[in-house]
């Protein structure tokens, strides 16, 4: 199969930057691997099964590691991404590969990086649904700056969240976002996802050298911190869901039914497609099966640009691994990953291609990050016992040097007392700290942010493209309607189905029967008049006494404010008493129709 050219992807330089990514990564996973060899006519990696045969292909990260060298510095490695972005080889575009490979995989919970498998290739059955091509795009930031204003009742403060951010992602990679907890992570997150618009932030954001524009949309996805699936839909039918709710028009329902299916063979999740989510009272699907299911809920539109926020809070070490190994294969298909992370172990931290360090909204950090270690030994901060790289740099950004060697320069300045700053234990102060590593990246790291600086030259292809307004999406307005009201009729299902729900229906609709059970309803008088009747004078209520003290007993405790000595004398069938029964008969008729119709949650 022919490769496209690199021409088609970015600019040289760009390809260059992430060929120069590439061949720093021995990332791909088995996975990822499985996904190279089955395309068939892949030189890497022991070669393909093509033709079907049963071609058993051994792969370990070693072979990985044979990525040639001259195919990376001619930008082939960015061109692999691109031809796969162009629907030609990886999973994460979803197209190609033959599910039974990936269900060979036995799911992503036996994916082991460093277990050499043997795969058979080529026994395809299954036909992958042919979607538009993930168009690369190169994100870059400079200067970004992000303030709030906060309003009390006599001031009005503006209050700094960033402080001029400047950093890139290309096509293939993963970039990390990390710094204590307000630290401005999920700020910068949703910036550069376009997802604040209440006030516009300072700096320039291009998405292969175009601002937002709402084209854009369409070709990013964002995973939020919290998880947002509905509790008693399984697996299967969520990502169906989406994929009905999400994919372009142009797709027939079963075409993105297959769809759906190829995402949940792609993340793994075939073993849990039938089970439900699951939530506060209901058990469900595991922390980070729930995450895959986030992450397909928004890489079954094909996004060029994937933001995550936060996906590994709350799994264990090993699972938050396979996640990020996940996100490796998505940003190989051609996308561009950007995710925030929180306190990653130290071999997660070595899976993310580029970095970014935060501390009090400024940054401490932008480059790869596989050199942000020997960058700030180079500034005088390295860690005196052997410690997890990403802790280190976390309590860098906090300002805490314990255990950290202190910079000479601020050595010097505590020992000669001439910094004015409070000092603790006679080391410099959190906030001494900070600005020491903000001028240090300033100065130092000059060179590197003029370079961000550069325009750089791309596809003009891909320039149109990204601000092109032409992708046919989603439903009609019918469909939604219809494919919403049927979601939220499973959804509720298990509320309907309930005995305790059904003994409840049943108990109000005879309770509420009896107020009007052997009613004269010949006439409107005659219906209103009768309990009157038989409550100013109860003997001549021929059909029975009994009747009549449950219809008391119901109105009583509909109506408080009514109490029994006040029943003879004062007739509940008054024209506000009655009123008010109607009302809450039709009021309940209502909400029964509404829950029936999907609206609302909690019933009757
Ligand atoms: N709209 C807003 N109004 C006021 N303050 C805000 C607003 N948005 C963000 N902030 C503040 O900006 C800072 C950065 O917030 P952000 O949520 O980006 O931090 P974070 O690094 O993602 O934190 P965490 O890791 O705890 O989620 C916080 O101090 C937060 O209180």
């Amino acid at each position: 199969m022919a490769r496209k050219s690199p021409s088609r992807g970015l600019s040289s330089e760009v390809i260059a930057e992430a060929a120069e990514t590439a061949s720093s990564l021995s990332r791909k996973s088995s996975f990822g691997k499985r996904m190279t060899a089955a395309s068939p006519g892949r030189s890497g990696g022991g070669g393909g099964g093509g033709g079907g045969g049963r071609t058993h292909i051994r792969k370990s990260r070693s072979a990985q590691l044979k990525l040639d060298l001259d195919e990376v510095s001619s930008g082939a490695a960015l061109s692999r991404a691109s031809s796969a972005s162009l629907g030609l080889s990886f999973s994460f575009t979803g197209f190609t590969v033959p599910p039974e490979d990936i269900a060979d995989l036995r799911g992503f919970s036996d994916i082991d990086d460093e277990i050499p498998e043997d795969i058979e290739a080529g026994a395809s059955t299954r036909k992958k649904v042919t979607m538009e091509h993930t168009l690369p795009i190169y994100l870059k930031f400079t200067d970004v700056t992000y303030k709030v204003i906060l309003k009390s009742v006599r001031t009005t403060v503006e209050k700094d969240i960033l402080n001029g951010i400047t950093g890139s992602a290309s096509p293939g990679e993963v970039l990390a976002l990390m710094g204590p907890s307000g630290s401005g992570k999920t700020t910068l997150l949703n910036l550069l996802g376009g997802r604040l618009n209440e006030s516009a932030p300072g700096g320039s954001i291009t998405y292969n050298e175009k601002p937002y524009s709402k084209s854009l949309k369409r070709r990013i996805g964002f995973v939020t911190q919290d998880d947002v699936l509905f509790p008693h839909l399984t697996v299967k039918e969520t990502l169906t869901y989406a994929a009905l709710l999400r994919l372009p028009k142009m797709l027939t329902k079963q075409q993105k039914e297959e769809r759906a299916m190829d995402v949940i063979y792609e993340l793994g999740l075939e073993r849990c497609q039938d089970t439900m989510i699951g939530g506060s009272f209901v058990r469900g699907v595991s922390g980070g099966e729930r995450k895959r299911v986030c992450i397909g809920n928004e890489i079954i539109i094909n996004p060029s640009l994937l933001f995550l926020d936060e996906p590994t809070s709350g799994l264990d070490s090993t699972t938050a691994l396979r996640i990020v190994q996940m996100l490796h294969d998505i940003a190989e298909a051609g996308k561009t990953v950007i995710t925030t992370i929180h306190q990653p172990s130290s071999r997660l931290f070595h899976k993310f291609d580029k970095l970014i360090l935060l501390g009090k909204g400024s940054l401490l950090y932008f480059g790869k990050a596989s050199e942000a270690m020997v960058y700030f030994s180079s500034i005088g901060c390295s860690p005196l016992i052997a410690m997890n790289p990403a802790e280190f740099l976390l309590d860098l950004a906090n300002g805490n040097i314990n255990d950290v060697s202190v910079p000479s320069e601020l050595e010097d300045k505590v020992q000669m007392g001439n910094l004015e700053t409070e000092t603790r234990n006679g080391k410099p102060s959190p906030v001494v700290v900070h600005e020491y590593l903000v001028e240090a990246y300033e100065t130092r790291v000059a060179e590197e942010k003029k370079k961000l600086t550069v325009s750089i030259s791309i596809d003009e292809e891909l320039i149109s493209k990204v601000s092109s307004p032409r992708r046919e999406w989603g439903a009609s307005w019918w469909q939604q309607y219809s494919i919403l009201f049927w979601r939220g009729l499973k959804e509720r299902r298990h509320d309907y189905l309930s005995w305790l729900r059904i003994t409840q229906v049943l108990a109000t609709a005879t309770i509420l029967g009896l107020l009007w059970w052997r009613s004269d309803s010949k006439t409107m008088k005659g219906m209103q008049d009768q309990p009157r009747k038989r409550l100013q004078n109860p003997s001549n209520d021929q059909p029975s006494r009994m009747n009549f003290k449950v219809k008391v007993l119901v109105v009583q405790a509909l109506v408080p404010s009514l109490n029994s000595s006040m029943l003879p004398h004062q007739p509940i069938t008054s024209t506000a008493g009655m009123t008010l029964v109607e009302i809450l008969r039709w009021s309940t008729n209502l909400k029964c129709y509404m829950t029936l119709c999907g609206f609302g949650r909690s019933g009757f």
